[in-house]
């Protein structure tokens, strides 16, 4: 069986982080293994506070699963701190970590900071060049690429300043865009690939992100090249998406297990 490892932060409502993505594992079908770095008190309105590890206890978890267990893939999510993004790149580099994919997680749906801005640097400078895939949305890739991001054309620029930073490749999101479409856009240094899905008319987006970027990793764990696993990962995340739950009274979880139903 292959294995995934979620870097991640706790979701207490289990929309989101480590729970969204070992949910997402287990609809593909690969074992799902976590390292938490952060324990969020959460709802479906939104984050109320988090909790990070102590920075050591990050690197004890790193290193309980990399010398026992065979990792296929990383997706890697909230970090939190600077001090957290330069453990969990440290152990990356010394385990020959393969197949990560970073979700630049920097704020909640609520607007609550996932990430420090301090963090930032440390982000370009360790983590990105690391990754096969980093999947930040409209926002982060604003931060990334400093640019404001209002078009089409915007997005590429983004993503050509985003890969400069050592990535193999960006997925920039769409979901933040006003359209009927919702278009994906993966760029690897030589091609454009558009990943479009029907808007869905739905307020149940808790964790969509999350989704995505696990899926990304159970695809790649699976041996699927990039625009691939993307393409299979967004059919996925539209499905998980049009079955969303009504769960809590902010924004719903999406349904991980729509298709065994
Ligand atoms: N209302 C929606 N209808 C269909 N797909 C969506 C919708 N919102 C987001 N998505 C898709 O969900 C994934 C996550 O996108 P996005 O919401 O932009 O990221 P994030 O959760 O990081 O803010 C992307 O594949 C995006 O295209
Ligand atoms: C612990 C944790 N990690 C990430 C997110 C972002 O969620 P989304 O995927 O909806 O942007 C979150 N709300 N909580």
């Amino acid at each position: 069986m292959k294995k995934a490892l979620t870097i991640a932060g706790s979701d207490s409502s289990a929309g989101a982080g480590i729970q969204a993505d070992l949910k997402t594992f287990a609809a593909h079908f690969v074992y799902g293994v976590s390292v938490i770095t952060s324990v969020t008190a959460q709802n479906t309105k939104g984050v109320i506070a988090a909790f990070d590890l102590p920075k050591d206890f990050v690197k004890l978890q790193l290193e309980a699963i990399f010398t026992d267990i065979d990792i296929d893939a990383v997706k890697i999510g909230m970090l939190s701190s600077k001090e957290i993004i330069e453990v969990v790149s440290c152990r990356l580099k010394y385990f020959k970590a393969r197949n990560i994919v970073l979700d630049p997680v920097v704020f909640s749906k609520n607007g609550f900071k996932l990430l420090k801005d301090e963090a930032i640097k440390t982000l370009y400078d360790e983590l990105i060049p690391l990754c096969k895939v980093i999947t930040p949305n409209i926002p982060e890739a604003s931060l990334l690429a400093e640019m404001e991001i209002k078009s089409i054309d915007d997005i590429k620029l983004a993503c050509k300043k985003i890969l400069s930073f050592g990535c193999e490749s960006v997925l920039i999101k769409g979901g933040h865009f006003d359209s009927d479409d919702v278009v994906d856009i993966l760029f690897d240094g030589k091609d454009f690939y558009y990943f479009k899905g029907k808007r869905i008319n739905t307020k149940n987006t808790h964790g969509t992100g999350c989704t995505l970027s696990s899926a990304i990793a159970a695809n790649l764990a699976l041996g699927y090249d990039v625009p691939y696993a993307v393409e299979k990962s967004k059919e996925y995340i539209q499905g998980a998406i049009e079955n969303s739950l009504n769960i809590g009274l902010g924004f719903g979880p999406l349904d991980h297990f729509y298709l065994f139903k």
